[in-house]
């Protein structure tokens, strides 16, 4: 979510994208996100741009080392399809269900990316953002 706060042009995209696929006013159900958003290689890797996953063969299941998040072999994350779907499904419902902004009158580019050390990575500060029911 921060990201794409931070990228409204992006979200916009992804909103876009819903309302084309799953249609205004409908709710996002999980079998519905099969239709969504594919992986691919990237150029300018630190702009985030998921568009670039679009139409390509690259994965996250641990086949291609470009994308590895779930890890890759013997001890990949066993959970990863459970992760895909509940995060699709979670992501495609916050953006399809509301209308985002980020609080306090601060602008998308005032979000702060600097991440806190630990087991898992947190945001050094929460994100906080407001929604209005689309
Ligand atoms: C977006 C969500 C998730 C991400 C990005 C993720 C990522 C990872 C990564 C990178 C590893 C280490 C793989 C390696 O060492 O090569 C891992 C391991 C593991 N994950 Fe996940 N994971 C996610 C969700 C989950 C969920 C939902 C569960 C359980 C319900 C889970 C259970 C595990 C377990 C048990 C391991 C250890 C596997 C082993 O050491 O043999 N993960 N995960």
């Amino acid at each position: 979510m921060a990201e794409l706060l931070y990228n409204p042009e992006v979200l916009s995209k992804a909103k876009a994208k819903l309302e084309q696929i799953i249609g205004k006013g409908n709710a996002v159900v999980e079998s519905g996100i099969d239709r969504l958003l594919d992986a691919s290689i990237w150029e300018n890797p630190n702009s985030f741009k998921p568009e670039r996953f679009m139409g390509s063969e690259i994965d996250v299941k641990g086949r291609n080392f470009k994308l590895i998040p779930f890890g890759a072999g013997r001890r990949m994350c066993p959970r990863l399809p459970l992760a895909l779907r509940m995060l699709r499904l979670m992501l495609g419902l916050l953006i399809h269900t509301f209308h985002w902004k980020v609080e306090g009158g601060f602008k998308p580019k005032d979000i702060y990316f600097e991440e806190k050390f630990g087991l898992t990575l947190h945001k050094a500060k929460p994100l906080r953002a407001i929604s209005n029911m689309v």
